[in-house]
């Protein structure tokens, strides 16, 4: 299936999966987390100094989930957590306690970034909704001036959804990994350029087009 959508409908999408199907919220992650782990496995990266930067939304629990999921196979993951911490999503606040299980700090500062081989943006997704400023622009700044490779989670953090505009900064990946559906905004503007190569995981195998 090769839709184009943009965040309301991807929202539209989740909810109906979870609320109207009843796979629970939880189950999408981990099924994302798993794509997003398969396209970094099977991929040239070095994995030897993972970090994954982390917000507190669902994209940040996706992070925490993916970091969990390349420890288990093998590599070496810190996860750097930036933003308001009484935002934290449910999800957000499920995977961390599964992280603690994990051996799996969430640490605040950013100095490890620099001896990063492999990022993972896991900041903001489709919930972004206004430009970016304070600490998430300085570490999209300063994960941008790394020489790593850097795969993003679902969206670039900083590129608009719909529009492929840059909310003030974005991270300039090398690759997206986007679930079930591309999304317009990786497709237009400035998106294309941020996004890298697009992965798109439609073999959710959890999510259904309705009529609505
Ligand atoms: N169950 C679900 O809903 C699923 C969600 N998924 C992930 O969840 C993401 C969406 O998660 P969320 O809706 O929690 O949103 P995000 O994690 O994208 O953003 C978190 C929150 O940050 C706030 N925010 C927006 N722009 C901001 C800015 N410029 N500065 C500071 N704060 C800002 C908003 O309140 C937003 O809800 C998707 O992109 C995807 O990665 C996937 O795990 C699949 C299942
Ligand atoms: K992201």
């Amino acid at each position: 299936m090769k839709h184009l959508v943009t965040a309301e409908q991807m929202k539209h999408f989740d909810s109906y999966t979870i609320n109207t199907i009843k796979i629970p919220s939880m189950v999408l992650m981990e099924r994302a987390s798993l794509a997003v782990r398969d396209f970094i496995l099977s991929g040239n990266f070095d994995l030897t100094n993972v970090i994954v930067v982390a917000g507190y939304g669902n994209n940040g629990g996706d992070g925490l989930c993916v970091a969990r999921l390349l420890k288990i196979a093998g590599a070496t993951v810190r996860v750097v957590s930036v933003g308001n911490s009484e935002h934290e999503s449910t999800e957000h606040a499920a995977q961390r306690k599964i992280c603690q299980y994990y051996h799996i700090d969430l640490q605040t500062a950013t100095e490890a970034l620099a001896d990063a081989t492999l990022i993972v943006d896991a900041i903001f997704g489709i919930g972004i909704d206004r430009p970016i400023a304070g600490p998430q622009e300085q570490i999209i700044n300063a994960i941008n001036a790394v020489n790593a490779k850097i795969v993003a989670v679902d969206v670039p953090s900083g590129i608009n959804t719909d529009t492929g505009e840059v909310m003030n900064v974005a991270v300039k990946a090398t690759a997206t990994v986007t679930f079930a559906f591309n999304k317009v905004g990786l497709t237009v503007a400035a998106g294309p350029t941020y996004a890298g190569q697009v992965e798109v995981a439609a073999d959710m195998g959890t999510y259904a087009v309705d009529d609505n």
